[in-house]
């Protein structure tokens, strides 16, 4: 399983500073949806530039215009890109398309998507050619009473396509995400609000080995 970063900082300065401690111990890097709103995708020029070797993931959480919003982010030079599945078929199709050009890949972000239609979503994605879905319990939905990430991950199981698990993720639920076979494990505060970020990035890849 791979450890993904999601940066949502305020400032690809702030990203750039955290991630000389913590790159080391991930695999993907991701470029939040908030810093993107920021600074564009000389963010993801940026970052890219400073971690050439690191996966890229450009969170843009696309709704319109998949084709034009995936190629411009992967000629900024990310490597993969977030569309929302609750989008029309033809903007996840034409996100899919720019992939194709590109040879990058297209992870399709379920937030949004009511559990029980999850799976059947997935089905979809898997025959629109998309790489990877992220079953995801945004910041806003985290914050309700009763949330937890075991919850969400059984509304996922069989899923037809490797899965990213967002949702606070940390040392306590890395485990989970681990043992119910999924392919990234996406951890955003649980690095970037750590008092250590390089310290928690460090023991969350030793505990997924
Ligand atoms: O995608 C995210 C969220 O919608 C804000 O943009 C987060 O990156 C994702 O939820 C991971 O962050 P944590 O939940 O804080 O681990």
């Amino acid at each position: 399983m791979k450890l993904q970063t999601a940066l949502d900082l305020l400032s690809t300065a702030d990203a750039l500073k955290l991630l000389i401690g913590v790159a080391p111990y991930v695999d993907i890097i991701e470029i939040g949806t908030p810093l993107i709103k920021i600074d564009g995708l000389s963010a993801v020029r940026n970052v890219k530039a400073a971690h050439p070797d690191k996966e890229l993931f450009a969170d843009l959480k696309t709704m319109d215009a998949g084709e034009l919003e995936a190629k411009l982010a992967f000629e900024a030079g990310a490597d993969s890109v977030g569309i929302l599945g609750v989008a029309n078929d033809a903007t996840i199709a034409g996100a899919v398309k720019a992939a194709r050009a590109f040879g990058r890949q297209v992870v399709v972000d379920l937030i949004g998507v009511p559990a029980p239609h999850r799976l059947a979503r997935i089905r979809e994605m898997a025959a629109l050619g998309v790489n990877r879905v992220e079953v995801h319990a945004g910041l806003d939905e985290q914050a309700i009473p009763g949330y937890n990430v075991v919850d969400l991950l059984k509304t996922v199981e069989g899923a037809e396509l490797p899965l990213a698990v967002a949702g606070g993720v940390n040392l306590s639920s890395i485990g989970n995400v681990k043992n119910a076979g999924a392919s990234v494990a996406v951890v955003g505060s649980g690095i970037y609000g750590a008092p250590d970020p390089a310290a928690a990035a460090r023991a969350l890849k030793e505990a997924i080995g």
